[in-house]
């Protein structure tokens, strides 16, 4: 179902595991930074509104979208950290550069999940335009920073 049709910022809240004691690592890429902020804006309320605590959520900055997977690895691999989030937006240029960032960020994003068995949460935007990021960063479609936020939450009950 299309962001359209589903508004990031709505999601059930039901069994939500007690996560005051959890400690997030919020990576954040600084391209496109009017709405990267805004995602980690939504990320950072929606972790403290389900229970997390202020001092447990650290945010670091990337320079872009492609440096989110290197960074999540130095973030998975502290052993207080408990769960990743990433939060990036990119934009489709006139060339193909954005899909190469997107497939390896998603793949790359997975991989040190899996190798350090922590959720890492993709909450990457890759809108087509400005607008489309807009209206997902807060916007007529919410906020993809609250999903990947209460993402997280939910991912700790494992
Ligand atoms: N065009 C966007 C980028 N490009 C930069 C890359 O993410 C990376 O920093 C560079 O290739 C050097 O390794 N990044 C975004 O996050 N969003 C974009 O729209
Ligand atoms: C996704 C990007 O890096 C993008 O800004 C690059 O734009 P272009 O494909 O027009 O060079």
């Amino acid at each position: 179902m299309s962001s359209a049709h589903k508004n990031l910022s709505i999601f059930s809240t039901e069994n939500l595991p007690d996560v005051s004691d959890k400690k997030f690592a919020l990576v954040v890429a600084e391209w496109n930074e009017e709405v990267t902020n805004a995602l980690a804006a939504g990320a950072h309320k929606t972790l403290l509104a389900y229970g997390a605590k202020e001092e447990n959520v650290i945010r670091v900055n990337v320079p872009g979208s492609y440096e989110l997977t290197f960074a999540a690895q130095k973030m998975a691999q502290k052993a207080d950290i408990d769960a990743v989030i990433c939060i990036g937006c990119v934009i489709q240029g006139e060339t193909k550069h954005n899909d190469y960032i997107n497939n390896a960020v998603a793949q790359g994003l997975t991989t040190v999940s899996l190798k350090y068995d922590k959720p890492v949460i993709f909450g990457v935007l890759t809108p087509n335009t400005e607008q489309q990021a807009l209206d997902r960063a807060g916007g007529i479609h919410g906020n993809k920073g609250d999903e990947a936020a209460i993402t997280a939450v939910k991912m700790l009950a494992f």
